[in-house]
């Protein structure tokens, strides 16, 4: 699902590479935990993903594409098949959930019918029945990075990429947004999760990849957040 062959990173104003010689293969139906403190690349992993920013030196190749020398055309359809969470939700503040999950359809140019049926079934997967008419603001954090999810995730892309998505949350809601995700993956989604989160991360026990200054430093199977422990 997404591989990446000696890939360095180079920001214009970087000082140092934020990824350096990073090679790694996230196989299609995994779950993986990102790790490292603040600064290492976690983030700048994601976005060569998305392609929000390009290699430059190696090979990127996501769903089967080489994002090296993808075409900016073909970026819209290279991010169809792909959802995204972040940490502060990013919801749209005057849209009611349904609008909010609707919208991702919509863009898209999915039929009416498609979207009157589609919306309440992920709705109801991601344990919003009930509160379609409700703006963000009406909701708490967790139902708040639920409609996220349910939005991330209604085109069914096979690829989930989630950024902190528990940062703003409690433990227990961290836990069920946890479970929500472990499902989606469940489904056959493939997850990378970028995360400070210790409790989660060793409670989840899947495949953990650590960066540190942007090099990969782990990639342990059923991991923990520290190496140490
Ligand atoms: N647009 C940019 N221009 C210049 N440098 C950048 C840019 N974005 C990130 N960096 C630098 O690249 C390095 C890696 O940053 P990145 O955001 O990928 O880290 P991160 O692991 O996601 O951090 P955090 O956990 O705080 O989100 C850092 O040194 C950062 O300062």
């Amino acid at each position: 699902m997404i591989r990446l062959d000696n890939v360095t990173k180079v920001y214009a104003r970087g000082a140092r590479p934020a990824l350096n010689d990073v090679s790694l293969e996230i196989e299609r139906g995994e779950f993986v935990f990102l790790v490292g403190a603040s600064g290492s690349g976690k983030s700048t992993f994601l976005r060569l993903v998305t392609r929000e920013e390009k290699a430059t030196a190696g090979r990127v190749l996501v769903a089967g594409n080489d994002l090296t020398s993808l075409s900016n055309w073909r970026v819209p359809q290279l991010r169809r098949q792909m959802g995204a969470v972040f940490q502060d939700f990013r919801l749209l503040p005057n849209k009611t959930v349904f609008e909010n999950v609707a919208f991702a359809l919509q863009v898209i140019g999915k039929p009416k019918h498609h979207i009157m049926t589609t919306v309440p079934e992920v709705l109801d997967m991601v344990g919003l029945a009930g509160k379609e008419k409700r703006r963000p603001h009406e909701l708490s954090g967790g139902e708040q990075q639920r409609v996220a999810i349910a939005r991330a995730f209604v085109n069914r892309p096979p690829l989930l990429l989630c950024d902190e998505p528990t940062g703003n949350l409690d433990p227990t809601t961290s836990l069920g947004i946890m479970r929500l995700l472990d499902r989606i993956n469940r489904t056959g989604t493939t997850v990378v999760m970028a995360t400070h989160d210790d409790e989660i991360v060793d409670q989840m026990r899947k495949r953990v990849i650590e960066l540190s200054t942007g090099e990969l430093v782990r990639d342990q199977t059923r991991g923990v957040y520290g190496s140490s422990r």
